[in-house]
């Protein structure tokens, strides 16, 4: 990975590389992957992998099937996503000194792994489902709790000032209830964001407007994002605030800080700097993440993204730009003629863990969705579908993911042109 400052960057990459960046920003059509940008922003992550932020603090995740009582098993939905924020939305900027553009992922690209932790064992499953327009579904499932997320998820990005991005899908967590046999549901819109910084070539994320969760238990919780020069004057800020649905003024919880620090959680309505009504409490230097567990690449399957992309991934940490195009290309040539064949065929690419839900309207949408905004079809014709994890899937899938040398090989030739 590429390391030291922008500037430094910038001169050991050609001086005028983010200049040019910038102007062909200014000319931007909306489409994210069509933006040639310097080597120094380049990722060599692909954004299947970006579905394993949800789940890094695992004991977080499955907090909430632990909690008997529904208001406050709701507060515990709530701390989970915005514990997650840091990562989904900072972990790059922090570990690299700036935003990096990911890859783009190809269609049936697949990210797998696992957390083992005191939480047991939570399961990652992430898979491009969608190419035009490009989305990407996941479902993560805590064994032992039972507690499971799916979603799916595609971008929508416009140029104004800067890059603004508004996130098109949503995600729907399950939770066994502690007391009775029941399963709650939570619905979870995303936020939007923009890209800040682009004018100093050091790239970051903030987010904006409000994003919402919603649960079947009759709770839903705003969380209002703002950054530097609004309200609290400090970047990455947010305040929150959980209510019986549709009574948005009888506030039982509220929290409030930064989602890159630390935030507190406060019973009733927000009272500065009191802390008679403290219930709880994030700071993310002192809960280390759990690492996620990947198959080594040897022994992945070809459409696994690490082994998929690996070298592409070698040529941008060489910095060798002809590598990366090449590289690139023979993945998405190889792609093209894989659609074209299908369409010749009269058949779609399978899906290996999901289904585009066809007896719309969805269930968890139509009951759900209209609490916080979100339309009975999901904005399908965005995502290329309501994407939902198909149990039944599962199990022939994993099955499928050992090859034998010879069909690897056949794979990778046939649909990534290796
Ligand atoms: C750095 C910049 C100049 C190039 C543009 C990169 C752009 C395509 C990237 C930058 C940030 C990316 C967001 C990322 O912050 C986090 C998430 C959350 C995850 O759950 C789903 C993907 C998403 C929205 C990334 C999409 C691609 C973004 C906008």
């Amino acid at each position: 990975m590429e390391s030291g400052s922008p500037s430094q960057q910038q001169q050991s990459n050609g001086g005028g590389s983010w200049g040019a960046f910038l102007k062909s920003i200014a000319s931007f059509n909306g489409d994210l992957a069509s933006l040639t940008a310097p080597p120094f922003i380049l990722s060599s992550t692909s954004l299947t992998e970006f579905s394993s932020y949800w789940a890094e603090h695992p004991s977080t995740f499955a907090n909430p099937a632990q909690e008997p009582d529904a208001a406050k098993r709701a507060l515990s939905v709530l701390k989970w996503f915005l514990t997650t924020l840091k990562q989904q939305y900072a972990s790059r900027s922090e570990q690299y000194g700036n935003e990096k553009k990911p890859l783009n992922p190809f269609l049936g690209e697949l990210f797998l792994g696992k957390w083992e932790d005191e939480a047991g064992t939570t399961e990652l499953i992430s898979e491009q489902v969608s190419h035009h327009p490009p989305a990407t579904a996941y479902c993560i499932t805590n064994i032992p709790s039972g507690v499971r997320l799916e979603g799916y998820n595609a971008q929508k990005a416009s140029f104004s000032k800067t890059i603004n991005i508004k996130q098109i899908g949503h995600a729907v967590l399950t939770v066994p209830s502690p007391s009775s046999t029941e399963l709650d549901t939570y619905l979870i819109t995303l936020p939007s964001l923009h890209i800040e910084g682009l004018i100093f070539g050091s790239p970051f994320i903030e987010l904006d407007g409000a994003s919402y969760i919603t649960s079947s238990t009759g709770f839903t919780a705003k969380i209002d994002y703002s950054g530097k020069g609004w309200l609290s004057g400090k970047k990455n800020s947010f305040t929150a605030t959980l209510y019986p649905s549709g009574k948005e003024k009888d506030v039982l919880f509220n929290v409030s800080g930064q989602w890159t620090k630390t935030f507190e959680i406060h019973s009733g309505v927000a009272k500065h700097n009191s802390k008679d009504n403290v219930v709880g409490y994030w700071d993310p230097s002192q809960v280390s993440t759990t690492k996620l567990i990947v198959s080594p690449v040897e022994k992945q399957h070809p459409l696994e993204s690490r082994r998929a992309w690996a070298k592409v991934a070698a040529a941008i940490a060489k910095g060798d730009l002809d590598a990366v195009g090449q590289e690139k290309s023979k993945i998405e040539n190889a792609q093209r003629e894989m659609r074209a064949k299908e369409k010749a065929e009269g058949r779609n690419w399978e899906r290996r863990y999901f289904n585009a839900r066809s007896d719309a309207p969805d269930p968890v949408l139509s009951k759900l969705g209209p609490i916080v905004g979100l339309a009975e079809h999901g904005d399908a014709e965005k995502t290329g579908g309501v994407w939902r994890f198909d149990l039944t899937k599962t199990e022939k899938a994993h099955e499928q993911l050992s090859l034998t040398d010879d069909d690897a090989r056949k794979i990778a030739k046939e649909l990534l042109g290796q």
